[in-house]
């Protein structure tokens, strides 16, 4: 890992304005956070905590095919949610849209399932990267478009320990 992008220190401070955000928006109804695997889990966590109004959690893990760096669309489900979701507030958690075709096919995927809302909050979003445009209501950071790893994102399984978001050397995975 060679440059902090986004320190611990703003990751916090940008989940506690999200927080205030749901918390708000939020207040006559209690959301069922869908957190992503692996990668949302550390803004899952932390988004929980810092939220003030009781939610519930669910985690699903869907796997698009292609090599490490890149996207292709194509999604499976690895694991499924325990529940049904219908009648209920979901708030799809995820650490990063990138190309947008994960969370693209995995908005239509939850929404045929009939919850009462839908929405989506993401910790990062890359905009020059973005092939399909999805309606995400809470965005952490914009960022470059350029791969970055640590607090949940990996690059072949690694660095997702990280307490920050780094950007790693073209050179370590050939980019
Ligand atoms: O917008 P996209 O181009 O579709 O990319 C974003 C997706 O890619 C990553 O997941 P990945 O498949 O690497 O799994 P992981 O969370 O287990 O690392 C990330 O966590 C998002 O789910
Ligand atoms: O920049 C990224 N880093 C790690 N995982 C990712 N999945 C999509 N984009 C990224």
């Amino acid at each position: 890992m060679d440059e902090v992008v986004i320190t611990a220190e703003q990751i916090n401070g940008k989940i506690t304005e999200l927080a205030k955000e749901i918390d708000a928006e939020y207040a006559d109804r209690e959301p069922l956070l869908v957190g992503v695997l692996k990668g949302a889990v550390m803004f899952m966590s932390d988004l929980a905590r810092q939220l003030e109004r009781p939610s519930t959690m669910e985690f699903m893990a869907v796997s698009s095919y292609g090599s490490a760096t890149t996207s292709s669309g194509v999604v499976r489900i690895l694991k499924d949610l325990d529940r049904d979701i219908a009648g209920q507030h979901v708030l799809i958690v995820e650490d990063i849209i990138d190309s947008g075709l994960t969370l693209s096919w995995l908005l239509k995927n939850l929404a045929a399932r009939h919850p009462a809302s839908i929405e989506i909050v993401t910790l990062l979003r890359k905009p020059d990267a973005v092939k399909v445009e999805v309606p995400v209501k809470y965005v952490g950071f914009d960022i470059a478009n350029e791969f970055v790893v640590g607090y949940g994102l990996d690059y072949a399984e690694r660095y997702r320990d990280l307490p920050y978001i780094g950007r790693l050397r073209p050179s370590v995975y050939g980019g």
